[in-house]
């Protein structure tokens, strides 16, 4: 027994003298994986050790203590670091790492995928605490409610959220990057402030994130209550040492500056004059009274006169008058829509608009997109066939573009636009058969929640009716652009959304759409 306390002994003396070292090493943290795990693996290894020699006496009189002790100071640690099942374990590890790097997620995947839930909270009025414990919470004038049902709520971790804070902190968006760090601050600090190699942050860069945001937006108490803490963790940081400091000087110079502004308040944003009316509509998915009120909007068996339509007509719904918009249900069948999904599959591309002359990608549509051609598949040509029937109009290409299909994932959307060209340069009149007189669009999939289509200046929303396609004219029929029909597609809640858009020229259609110099028609 003399031994086995001299070996512990000289245990402790040993990691007692490196815990020094350690705190050294983890203020210059992480540079690699390797050094991050095998630093992780101290921690653990050197705070076990001084929980026993905290209880020493008690520990070391409990020969299963002591045992276990040794054998992880002999053998396990050195096991961990040096055994060939550890670099094997990592080699393997690497190398399915390698081989599927390529298919992975990119960062700006990910940052889209945190900016995307950050729309979904803002869009749909969603609390961010019920939201990383799983729950669609929407709150509106004080009132909770909760706007979907998971089968299983997915909660997020303090780190996730961290991740989100970050995204929004590293656009300067205070309003969303307290929101999101708060959650991950509480999550982190419920887990003990325990570390992971998998993380992004800790809590120490959650409050060091926060206390900034908090600064920015004006709550300097907050923000100096947080930089305290988070010298707690790291007593020698100079820079929030610095802060401290000056948020101590600005209380005490300006004592009314503690809670300056009162509230966060969200970052302005292009769209601002229509962003209410749009996510109003974008919340009542279609359930406007505007149905109820109006009864010169009806519903019909739709056979447009033509002998092709005769026999099976079309169930058509008419959404309204001014701009002139109807919806026909059971346009294509699932079989066909299956088709066409499949058919675009291989040329989905994240979406572009009209950028001057060009086309770009741009924040406010984020989906993915494919061009299908009639001959592609007789499915194309069919329904290109239908939709001629039920609008009377010439869609064979270049009247009519080629069939655009659509897939957006989660909070995909495409905020308030046009499908007519509104300048002399779009690329819409490349095809030289002038601007998108109307438009033809199909709904592929049902959405299971979101995903309406808003017309903003009408003041009505339509929900994703699977099946069913909406027409709508863009232009008077002097040729000007109707701005009544300024419309969006509402970010994705749940599921996966598909439309097919077939858009419409001005030339072809002149024997079937009469012109008018009258303004208002
Ligand atoms: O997805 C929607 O509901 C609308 C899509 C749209 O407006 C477009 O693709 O131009
Ligand atoms: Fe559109």
């Amino acid at each position: 027994s003399g031994t086995e306390s001299l070996l512990v002994n000289h245990a402790f003396l040993e990691v007692g003298g490196r815990t020094e070292k350690l705190l050294i090493f983890e203020s210059i943290v992480p540079l690699t994986t390797a050094t991050v795990l095998s630093c992780s693996f101290y921690a653990k290894v050197s705070d076990l050790h001084t929980e026993v020699y905290k209880s020493q006496e008690t520990a070391m009189a409990n020969p299963l203590v002591a045992f276990t002790l040794i054998k992880r100071l002999h053998s396990e640690w050195l096991n961990v670091v040096y055994s060939d099942e550890a670099l094997e374990n990592t080699q393997a590890l690497r190398s399915s790492y390698e081989k599927e790097e390529a298919g992975l997620p990119k960062l700006e995947d990910l940052q889209g995928a945190a900016k995307g839930l950050m729309r979904l909270q803002d869009v749909y009025a969603l609390q961010v605490a019920s939201l990383v414990r799983g729950h669609f919470r929407s709150v509106t004038n004080g009132q909770a409610t909760d706007i979907y049902m998971p089968d299983v709520s997915v909660p997020l971790s303090g780190d996730d959220c961290f991740l989100v804070g970050k995204v929004a902190y590293d656009q300067e968006d205070y309003y969303h990057s307290v929101q999101w760090l708060e959650e991950s601050v509480r999550l982190f600090r419920g887990s003990g402030g325990e570390w992971s190699p998998e993380n992004e942050g800790t809590l120490k860069d959650a409050l060091d994130h926060l206390a900034f945001s908090h600064f920015k937006v004006g709550n300097v108490s907050y923000a100096l209550s947080l930089s305290q803490e988070l010298l707690h963790h790291d007593p020698v940081n100079g820079r929030v040492l610095q802060n401290v400091e000056k948020y101590e000087k600005l209380l005490m110079e300006r004592p009314h500056i503690s809670n300056r502004g009162g509230g966060l308040r969200r970052p302005a944003s292009k769209y601002l004059r229509t962003r209410n009316t749009y996510e109003r509509l974008c919340q009542t998915q279609g359930s406007q009274p505007v149905h109820f009120e109006n009864p010169r909007l009806f519903c019909d068996y739709f056979t447009s006169g033509s002998p092709g339509l005769l026999l099976g007509p079309v169930k058509r719904e008419v959404l309204s008058l001014q701009p002139y918009v109807v919806l026909y249900h059971d346009f294509i069948t699932d079989a066909e829509a299956e088709d066409i999904k499949m058919l675009a599959q291989p040329g989905l591309r994240r979406s572009v608009v009209a950028a001057g002359e060009k086309q770009a990608t741009a924040d406010y549509r984020i989906s993915k997109s494919a061009w299908v051609k009639d001959s592609a598949h007789s499915v194309v040509g069919k329904l290109d066939q239908r939709i001629s029937l039920l609008t009377g109009l010439n869609v064979t290409h270049p009247y009519g573009e080629y069939l655009q299909v659509v897939n957006y994932g989660i909070g995909g959307h495409y905020e308030p636009h046009f499908d007519h060209a509104t300048s002399p340069s779009s690329p819409v009149f490349k095809l030289k058969t002038g601007n998108r007189v109307a438009t033809f669009m199909i709904y592929l999939s049902s959405v299971e929640a979101g995903g309406s289509t808003a017309f903003i200046y009408a003041n009505f929303s339509v929900p994703v009716v699977e099946k069913a396609a909406i027409f709508w004219w863009n232009l008077h029929r002097n040729g000007q652009g109707d701005m009544d029909t300024l419309h969006a597609g509402c970010p994705v809640l749940i599921g996966d959304k598909w439309v097919a858009n077939k858009w419409i020229h001005e030339y072809g259609q002149e024997f079937q759409h009469r012109c008018s110099l009258n303004p208002e028609e």
